[in-house]
């Protein structure tokens, strides 16, 4: 979109590690310079207290959040939520994260894509049921159900054997292992902007190894955000196989279709999801999450992507209330919960 001159305040309600890394000088500085405000939420006030704000940008959990979010539009209906507290809660839940894809259609592609096969486990006594995962095949990554932001919600575990479930804690999710070559493609979406970056993943798992394995439960924790440094002190080999620069991206305009499909089957406009691309076939791809606000700041550029989007924000916000004035509009549920540009 071309620049515009629709400057505004965003107020920006982020947790204390959120906004050391998303808030820096540089994209306030940029943002300033083409009329947008970047005002900090205190936690500790009622957010109807602060503002004026044009928008409110957010990523803190909790039903006080969403009542106070609530609230802030009830007094200030012409202010942007971004996103909508609905639309961002089905990302909380890995079954219902993932259940959008299968909504996407995606034509005229050499390149297919969906999710790994999966179950969902509420209790102990299903996850000790033979029957209940019968249908997968091992070895099998078990997550917490819950993707809420904690630490928790990232502890994950490689599963080689049926044996060891009893370790597991449900509600989980038990997904197959896919070999992928070691590489995840993360797309970022901003509004209609989609970036593809390749990080480390997990590697391989062998038929040897699959049989063989010492350890037939290994748990790991956010692995693409490992430092490089931990791969270089890796003493017993568990990065080597990773092909960082090797790896082939996979078609742009592929991504970017998903990215889009997504975003309108989401109502979001500020997420990033994870892909695999499966070894067995090589123009399959495989979406295995979806997180809302991620981290930008480590989007080579992040700075002009966002300010680019603020600006959009705000010539739609405008160009919706001109339209508006001096007519009668119909407010469907949809165009109250969700806006994107
Ligand atoms: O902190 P960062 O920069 O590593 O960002 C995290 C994301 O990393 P990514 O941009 O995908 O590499 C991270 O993505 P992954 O789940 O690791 O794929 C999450 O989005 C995480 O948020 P939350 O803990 O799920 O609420 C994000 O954490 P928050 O910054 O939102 O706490
Ligand atoms: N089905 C899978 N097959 C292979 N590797 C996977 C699979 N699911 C997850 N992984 C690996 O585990 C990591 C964490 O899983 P993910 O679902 O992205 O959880 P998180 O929300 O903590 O990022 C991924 O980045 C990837 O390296
Ligand atoms: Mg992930
Ligand atoms: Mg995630």
């Amino acid at each position: 979109m071309a620049e515009n001159t629709f400057g505004g305040v965003i107020g920006y309600a982020l947790a204390p590690k959120k906004q050391n890394s998303f808030i820096r000088d540089s994209l306030l500085t940029l943002a300033k310079s083409r009329g947008i405000e970047l005002v900090r939420v205190d936690s500790d006030k009622p957010l109807v207290d602060q503002g004026p704000f044009d928008c409110v940008l957010h990523k803190l959990y909790g039903d006080d959040w969403k009542r106070q979010l609530q609230e802030f539009k009830t007094r200030f209906p012409n202010a942007l939520i971004l996103d909508a507290p609905e639309a961002i809660e089905r990302l909380h839940n890995r079954i219902s994260m993932l259940q959008v894809v299968s909504e996407l259609r995606i034509q005229d592609r050499t390149d297919t894509f969906g999710i790994p096969k999966q179950i969902v486990i509420y209790d102990k006594a299903t996850l000790m049921d033979p029957q209940a995962w019968e249908s997968l095949k091992f070895p099998v990554i078990a997550k917490p159900l819950v993707a809420d932001g904690s630490a928790k919600s990232h502890k994950m575990a490689l599963v080689f054997t049926r044996d060891v479930l009893d370790k597991l804690k449900p509600p989980i999710v038990l997904q197959e292992f896919v070999n992928h070559g070691g590489v995840i493609f993360k797309v970022y979406v901003v509004g209609e902007h989609v970036r593809c970056v390749k990080r480390k993943s997990l590697p391989d798992v062998s038929e040897e190894k699959k049989v063989g394995v010492s350890e037939n439960l290994m748990s790991f924790s956010q692995v693409s955000n490992l430092a490089n440094h931990d791969a270089e002190n890796d003493n017993d080999g568990y990065y080597r196989l990773m092909h960082l620069d090797d790896t082939e991206m996979p078609p742009n305009a592929f991504v970017v279709d998903i990215a889009r499909g997504l975003r309108r089957a989401l109502k979001l406009n500020l997420f990033n999801f994870d892909v695999i691309r499966d070894a067995r076939y090589g123009n399959r791809y495989l979406i295995i999450d979806i997180n809302y606000f991620p981290g930008y700041a480590k989007m080579p550029g992040y700075e002009a992507v966002l300010t680019q989007f603020f600006c959009d924000v705000m010539l739609k916000k405008e160009q919706e209330e001109q339209q508006g004035e001096g007519r009668v509009t119909v407010s469907t549920k949809d165009n109250e919960e969700s806006f994107q540009v």
